[in-house]
């Protein structure tokens, strides 16, 4: 079953297309990598597909809710990892996820259940009553993965989620992003790291606003390089030619 379809979708900003006629369908549980140079419109395609914003043109359907007709049922089936911001420094772990608890409407017992589940799942053995700008930078983007994962959304969005972690952090999150898709949450994921988007089982390429590939790793690596042994080829090669061009 899909989770994601997306039909011909252009999203216009004045006359700049930030995302240009794009088609693409996500499977129920799948770990996706949505990949692309900066200004690519993948950030743009993922306010789209959050409920967030209108497309100019095209189709977009998530969790079966249409995104121009049924937003609101769009935004209560998915988690939004957002670049820069899902956590408030100056509130606790605890007041954090209560807040997210709260916007998501769910009752107190569910609330407390999903807390003490998540915190479980992240390993978390700090305090809840810390601030969150006093945490590690790695344990404030797990415990900002639990809050987008708080209402049990069927699919999440993690915008460059590892951005300015280190090494051991980022390897720990990609564990915790396995757990979420062997459960059967699907997992729409932006990186510029290609060691995580190897870990992908499907990749899309953009340039331009633009999508031009989406395969598994291997045979974008296949296709892209037709006369090399694709275990000797690497993603970033993949990346460099395609995406940009060189
Ligand atoms: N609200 C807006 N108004 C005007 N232009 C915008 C707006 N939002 C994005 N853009 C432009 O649309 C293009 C795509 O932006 P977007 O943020 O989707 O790219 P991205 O692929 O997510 O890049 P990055 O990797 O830097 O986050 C960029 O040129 C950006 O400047």
């Amino acid at each position: 079953m899909n989770v994601v379809d997306v039909a011909s979708l252009s999203v216009k900003f004045g006359d700049y297309f930030a995302v240009n006629k794009i088609s693409f369908s996500v499977g129920q549980g799948e770990i996706f990598g949505f990949l692309g140079a900066n200004g690519a419109g993948k950030t743009t395609t993922i306010r789209v597909l959050c409920g967030l914003l209108l497309p100019t043109e095209g189709q977009a359907q998530v969790c079966g809710f249409d995104v121009l007709k049924d937003a609101a049922k769009v935004k209560n089936c998915v988690g939004y990892m957002s670049q820069k911001f899902t956590l408030y420094d100056d509130l606790t772990v605890k007041e954090n996820l209560e807040f997210t608890g709260a916007l998501r409407k769910l009752d107190e017992e569910k609330l407390r259940l999903q807390k003490e589940k998540l915190l479980e799942f992240i390993r978390f053995k700090g305090d809840e009553n810390s601030l969150v700008k006093n945490l590690p930078g790695g344990i404030k983007q797990q415990v900002s993965l639990i809050a987008s994962v708080l209402h049990n959304p069927n699919i999440v969005f993690l915008d460059e989620p590892t951005a300015g972690v280190s090494p051991a952090y980022r390897q720990r999150f990609w564990s915790l992003i396995r757990v979420l898709a062997k459960e059967g949450k699907t997992v729409f994921v932006t990186t510029h790291y290609m060691d995580e988007a190897e870990q992908c089982e499907r990749i899309a390429l953009m340039r331009s606003g633009e999508l031009i590939a989406l395969d598994s790793p291997e045979n974008l690596k296949r296709h892209s390089f037709p006369d090399k042994d694709p275990h000797k080829v690497t993603l970033e090669e993949v990346f460099i030619q395609q995406v940009e061009g060189r």
